[in-house]
């Protein structure tokens, strides 16, 4: 019995182990049906890819021509004023040949620093006749003044034509500048070495704020740099190197020697950001401050960001007139600072007017103005960047903006002018780090939504980057 049972089992899972040939047929089967799933679902997966592309390119599609047809409404209101412009000034020749004699000082204040065809902002125009004084006046706007007496059109004529260019202009400037920033990208190759592509260094860090030295940091690594140095006080230290073993974090900002402890590192370095977390004891603003100056006679860029902008409002000298200095002011940070160089409130109602008005005050420093537009001057001409970006403003995109722009001035500074079209560098990279920046919060959105925070921004950097300067 038992023994019978023994065969029957053994017989049973013979069958069912099955031979050689009961196997065989199963298995394929099996295999089969598989790879029929499988190619089905890659099928799938390729019809919803494509389906989600075609939405995509839809979408976009669509917003392109919403902004077409926005650009064309705003075109079409600026052409009215024109002509109402110039019909009051035909109508009314006296108050043309005082607003004529009325022109030339605040015409000073602007125009004398731009370039024919440059863009300015229909308010700041209209608005020429107001009182203003600028401090600071460049000959080769003296050499341009007469030309603007020679326009055979009315002061109105000439400011509206001159007001049209804006709106077209600040586009193509985006279309223009976005290859310059693809142009100074430097490419991958297996020839360099390390520190090549970037040594940057943070001036920040201290008590109260260790997140801002670090998304700064780790941006400019993101972005591309090889080497992110932070140069912080003792009790940041060891909070930054914890959020991350990629960055060279020195305890220095506060220490009793810290200028000659971070001045030892500056041939080292290919550009400084200042501020971010910097805070604004006394003290370290000080060493802040001599750090710049040792900066300046290395000939690196200086990026000035948040309590970095606070020293400068105290003390301008510090970067005025070092053509490598970009500041990054938001709007408080920029009020502030214009205050501090015109001694009169800031006009709020024409920004781009009051930016460039602050470059020039301060030598023609590059000065990027952040906002729902951000506004780079350097006080010839201004550009706007209108990357779409989206609602959300949580803290410490600033900063994301200030590292990526250490990497991208140095890339732009090294450079050939030829690559950069002898467009001032400074602008070029202010350019890339602030749509870099905006696309990187667009691109954060889509996938949190509210709950978006700059470290998800900082994790878009790789593509975005890719999105805008590598395709
Ligand atoms: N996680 C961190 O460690 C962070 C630290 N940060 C640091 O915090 C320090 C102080 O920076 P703050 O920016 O707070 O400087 P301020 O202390 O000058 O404050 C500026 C204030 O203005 C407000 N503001 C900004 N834009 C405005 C606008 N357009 N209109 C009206 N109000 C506006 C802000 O809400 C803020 O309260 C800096 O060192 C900065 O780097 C920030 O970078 C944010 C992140
Ligand atoms: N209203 C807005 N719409 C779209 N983008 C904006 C708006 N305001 C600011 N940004 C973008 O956010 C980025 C950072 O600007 P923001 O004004 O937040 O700087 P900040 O206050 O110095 O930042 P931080 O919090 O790091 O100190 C810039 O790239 C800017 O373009």
């Amino acid at each position: 019995m038992t023994e019978n049972k023994g065969t029957t089992v053994r017989q049973i899972s013979s069958q069912s182990a099955g031979g050689p040939s009961s196997k065989r047929p199963k298995k394929r089967h099996v295999d089969l049906a598989l790879d029929s799933v499988t190619k089905r679902l890659l099928e799938q997966s390729a019809e919803a890819e494509q389906s989600f592309y075609q939405m995509e390119e839809q979408r976009l599609q669509a917003e392109d021509h919403r902004r077409e047809a926005e650009h064309a409404r705003e075109l079409h209101m600026l052409q009215v004023l024109g002509q109402m412009f110039s019909s009051i000034a035909t109508r009314n020749p006296v108050a043309t040949a005082t607003a004529n004699t009325a022109m030339p000082p605040a015409l000073n204040t602007m125009e004398s620093n731009m370039q024919p065809g440059v863009p300015m902002s229909a308010s700041g125009q209209m608005r020429r006749g107001r009182s203003c004084h600028r401090r600071v006046r460049s000959p080769q706007s003296q050499a341009e003044w007469p030309s603007y007496h020679s326009q055979p059109q009315s002061n109105a004529g000439l400011v509206l034509e001159r007001s049209f260019s804006l709106g077209t202009a600040a586009r193509r400037g985006m279309d223009d500048i976005l290859p310059l920033v693809k142009n100074i990208v430097p490419p991958l190759t297996s020839k360099k070495h390390k520190g090549q592509d970037g040594r940057i260094g943070i001036i920040g860090g201290c008590q109260e704020y260790t997140g801002a030295p670090y998304f700064a940091a780790i941006s400019a690594l993101k972005v591309g740099a090889d080497l992110s140095h932070v140069f912080c006080t003792k009790a940041a230290v060891t909070v930054i190197k914890s959020y991350s073993p990629e960055l060279i974090v020195h305890p220095v900002l506060d220490s009793p020697n810290a200028v000659e402890e971070m001045e030892k590192w500056l041939p080292r370095l290919h550009c400084l950001v200042v501020g971010p977390g910097l805070g604004r004891d006394e003290m370290l603003l000080k060493n802040a401050k001599e750090v710049i100056e040792k900066s300046k006679a290395r000939d690196i860029p200086i990026v000035i960001d948040a309590d970095g902008l606070w020293l400068v409002a105290q003390q301008p000298s510090v970067i005025q007139g070092y053509q490598k200095g970009i500041l990054t002011p938001n709007y408080m940070e920029f009020t502030r600072l214009y205050e501090a160089m015109h001694h009169e409130p800031l006009d709020s109602s024409d920004h781009q007017r009051s930016a460039m008005e602050l470059s020039v005050a301060m030598g023609n420093l590059t000065v990027v103005l952040k906002g729902e537009e951000d506004l780079i001057t350097d006080g010839n001409k201004v550009i706007l960047c209108r990357q779409e970006g989206s609602g959300r403003r949580c803290g410490g995109q600033g900063d994301l903006l200030s590292g990526s722009l250490g990497v991208l001035a140095h890339w732009a500074y090294t450079s050939s002018a030829d690559m950069t079209k002898s467009v001032n560098p400074s602008v070029v990279a202010a350019f890339g780090a602030c749509s870099l920046t905006r696309q990187c919060n667009r691109q954060a959105f889509h996938k949190h939504g509210r709950a978006t925070t700059t470290t998800d921004m900082i994790q878009e950097i790789s593509s975005a980057f890719k999105k805008l300067f590598e395709s």
